[in-house]
């Protein structure tokens, strides 16, 4: 994997917020844009990690549970309020805990869409103002390979995955006027230390590999280097797509 990242020089100084920025590949990210000179901030509803990675990064860390939408407005107006108007939205958090469809009761499915979906739309609504002022912004949303590979296990989830194309899409139209553009982000199996330790089994592994193209195991920074771009201007004319980061798994 090459060590440098490349330089996006459009994104010194500019303000990121990355939600989920705690751990895994939110963590990747927030370390990337730091090193970029991005003005970072992430929020998490993990405060230990969530600290941890602001020592190590500087990154500008408010600890928030993104299911509390008053919550979540608070916390942008913070960080705006810290750093500058926001510039790039970076719409990672989500939990991807396994559910069996027989077993989901109607509070456990509003709970799963609050956490991997609903809190995306409300980030993007809290950050759009001040992108229309400054005429542009990036908005990029989280989805996953999990409901193109007809995963099982998990309905919600993939469910919630799945609508991420239709929110960025329409929010795409609505807010390109302003030079705001909003694209979706398609991970394939990235291998965390979370899905290393919970489902990274030698037959689930091998079985990933055998379905990808390229036979090596995805990592956050995989992830990173493509939401580098996406945030940074020399991506401005695209806007309303999806671009996926998986090996060639689907
Ligand atoms: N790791 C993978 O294999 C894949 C990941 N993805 C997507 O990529 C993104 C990042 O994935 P990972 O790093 O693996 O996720 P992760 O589960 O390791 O990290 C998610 C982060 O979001 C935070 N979070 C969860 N619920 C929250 C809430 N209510 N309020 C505030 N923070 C909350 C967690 O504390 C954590 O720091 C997610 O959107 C995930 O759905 C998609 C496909 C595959
Ligand atoms: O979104 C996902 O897609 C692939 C799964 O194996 C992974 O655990 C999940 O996060």
């Amino acid at each position: 994997m090459p060590e440098e990242f490349a330089r996006y020089p459009s994104l010194r100084g500019r303000v990121v917020l990355v939600t989920g920025g705690a751990s895994g590949i939110g963590a990747c990210m927030v370390e990337q844009f730091a090193a970029q000179g991005a003005r970072t901030a992430f929020l998490d509803i993990d405060t230990i990690n969530g600290e941890r990675v602001a020592a190590e990064t500087g990154a500008l860390f408010l600890r928030c549970d993104l299911r509390d939408i008053p919550a979540l407005r608070l916390a942008v107006a913070e960080v705006a309020r810290s750093l500058g108007p926001i510039g790039v939205l970076v719409n990672n958090a989500a939990r991807d805990d396994r559910h069996g469809w027989e077993t989901v009761e109607p509070d456990d499915w509003d709970e799963r869409m609050h956490t991997n979906l609903r809190h995306q739309f409300f980030c993007a609504q809290a950050v759009a103002p001040m992108m229309q002022a400054a005429r542009q912004g990036s908005i990029l949303f989280f989805g996953s390979v999990s409901w193109m590979k007809a995963q099982g296990g998990m309905p919600a989830y993939t469910t919630a995955k799945s609508a991420v194309h239709g929110l960025a899409r329409g929010l795409a139209r609505d807010l390109g006027p302003f030079g705001i553009r909003c694209n979706v982000v398609v991970p394939g199996w990235v291998f965390t230390e979370r899905q290393e330790q919970l489902w990274a089994t030698p037959e689930a592994v091998g079985a990933t590999l055998e379905r990808q193209c390229l036979k090596e195991k995805l990592y956050p920074p995989d992830l990173a280097r493509m939401v580098l771009w996406l945030a940074a201007d020399d991506s401005r004319m695209v806007t309303a797509q999806s671009f996926v980061v998986d090996g060639g798994a689907i």
